[in-house]
């Protein structure tokens, strides 16, 4: 039986990180890892949300670091579900910075990533997760975008796939 859709804002969320000494790399700004944490963290809460239960991460692309984060910076990373598909769905995050200590100074956005969660039953298997129904012309744009970005993943995949296939 097909699942009800879900509206977007349903799963939307954010997780915040004030950026300390133990989150640098040996230059002196923020490790990308320490980032891309905090952007699975958001999306795998946004997957369950959308999904009812467990949901892990199958891929992440489209990871772009902007800007450096610095020691001291406020970290916000939005998350929403931009399309989903019979057991997959594409999160999209924008990662934001402001001073933690200073209010009125516009947040700069220092990533944005694209990771696909694939929702797994009791068993690891994969299991169906609800569509999504865009709200707003911005949640339409991300929603086309999306099946864009999921047609190249297959197709790169399929051909990768096909370059190994033995040649007759
Ligand atoms: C101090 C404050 C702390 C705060 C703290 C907060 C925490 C707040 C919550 C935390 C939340 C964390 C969340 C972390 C989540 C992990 O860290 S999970 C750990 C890392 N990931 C894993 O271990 C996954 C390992 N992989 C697998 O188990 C299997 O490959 C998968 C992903 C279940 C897929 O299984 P499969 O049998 O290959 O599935 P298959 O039927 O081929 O494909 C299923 C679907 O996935 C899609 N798919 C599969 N692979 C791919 C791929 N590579 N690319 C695109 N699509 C794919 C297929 O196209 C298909 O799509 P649908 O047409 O069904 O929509």
């Amino acid at each position: 039986m097909a699942l009800d859709p879900k509206p977007t804002s349903a799963a939307r969320t954010s997780l915040s990180h004030i950026m300390t000494a133990v989150d640098t790399n040996l230059l002196g700004t923020v490790h990308g890892g320490v980032i891309m944490k905090l952007v699975d963290d958001v999306a795998g809460a946004v997957a369950q949300r959308h999904s009812g239960g467990p949901a892990v991460t199958a891929a992440m692309d489209g990871m772009t670091f902007l800007h450096p984060v610095r020691v001291g910076d406020l970290v916000h990373a939005h998350a929403q579900v931009n399309w989903a598909g019979k057991s997959s769905m594409e999160v999209g995050v924008r990662v934001l910075a402001e001073p933690w200590d200073r209010a009125g100074v516009p947040p700069t956005k220092v990533a944005t990533a694209y990771l696909v969660f694939v929702a797994v039953g009791e068993n690891g298997h994969p299991r169906p997760v609800p569509p999504v129904a865009p709200e707003t012309e911005e949640d339409e744009r991300r929603l086309r975008e999306a099946e864009i970005r999921r047609q190249h993943r297959l197709a790169r995949r399929d051909e990768i796939l096909a370059s190994r296939a033995p040649k007759p």
